[in-house]
């Protein structure tokens, strides 16, 4: 399998702070990669470089053999940001709406008809199990179920590539641990590649192929798994 990803000589910093130096790795096709490190590490930093919505210092990121640049559209990548859940309480639109507007704003209005951004959204809340959903309001919904319906919104573009930032924040212990089953699903059964910074080493050797851990700016160990992840 090819990279979809690589990162080469990357550093990055905030006026004169250095925050990432030279970080280098790769991620294959269909893999699923956790990036652990402590609080101020520079993870969320590393996935704002993936993403493009920050430039680097020096070095590059390439997705699919192509060079991220500032604000360049990224239809490949599928992206869940931190504390996406904290600002859905009582914001009256349903589900639906939420997962349909991610087509509108990445893709542009007119691309598709009417049916086929219908037929997008229905796919994309039946991947995450909450097709029955749809007309409800996303503020009455239970933090795990809100965060499902941020990963079909990041996954109604069809991506290769989902990054979440901390998923599991601010949900109860039962559903992260039904959201990780279904990370794993979505990667085994889409074959969709994926990078989840987490705090939660415990749960995450268990169930993902690599981790890559950020300490001191550099990247201090990758360790891969080589037995088979279950679901
Ligand atoms: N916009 C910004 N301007 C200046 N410094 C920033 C900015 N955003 C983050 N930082 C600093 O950069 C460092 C890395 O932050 P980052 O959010 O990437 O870390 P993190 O590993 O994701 O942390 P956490 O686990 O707490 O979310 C921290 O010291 C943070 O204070």
């Amino acid at each position: 399998m090819g990279n979809i990803l690589e990162i080469q000589n990357l550093s990055f910093a905030y006026e004169d702070e250095l925050i990432l130096s030279n970080i280098n790795f790769s991620v294959k096709s269909g893999e699923f990669v956790g990036i652990i490190g402590s609080n101020g590490a520079g993870k969320s930093t590393l996935l704002k470089l993936i993403l493009g919505l920050i430039s680097p210092m020096n070095g590059k990121v390439i997705i699919s053999g192509e060079e991220v640049k500032n604000n360049k559209r990224l239809p490949k990548v599928g992206y869940v940001p931190q504390n996406a859940i904290a600002s859905n309480d009582n914001f009256p639109a349903t589900v639906e709406e939420i997962v349909k507007s991610n087509l509108y704003s990445q893709i542009g209005f007119m691309r598709f008809s009417k049916r086929k951004h219908i037929q997008k959204t229905i796919n994309a809340l039946q991947m995450v199990n909450m097709q029955d959903y749809a007309k409800r309001l996303i503020g009455n919904l239970s933090g795990g179920q809100q965060q499902r319906i941020m990963i079909a919104r990041a996954l109604v573009n069809e991506p290769e590539l989902l990054i979440l930032d901390e998923p599991t924040t601010g949900i109860d212990d039962k559903s992260i641990e039904s959201l990780y089953s279904l990370l794993v699903r979505i990667n085994l059964e889409f074959g969709i590649t994926i990078i989840m910074v987490t705090h939660d080493i415990n749960r995450i050797y268990g169930r993902v192929k690599k981790v890559v851990s950020i300490e001191n700016k550099k990247i201090v160990d990758v360790s891969e798994r080589k037995n088979k992840i279950v679901f």
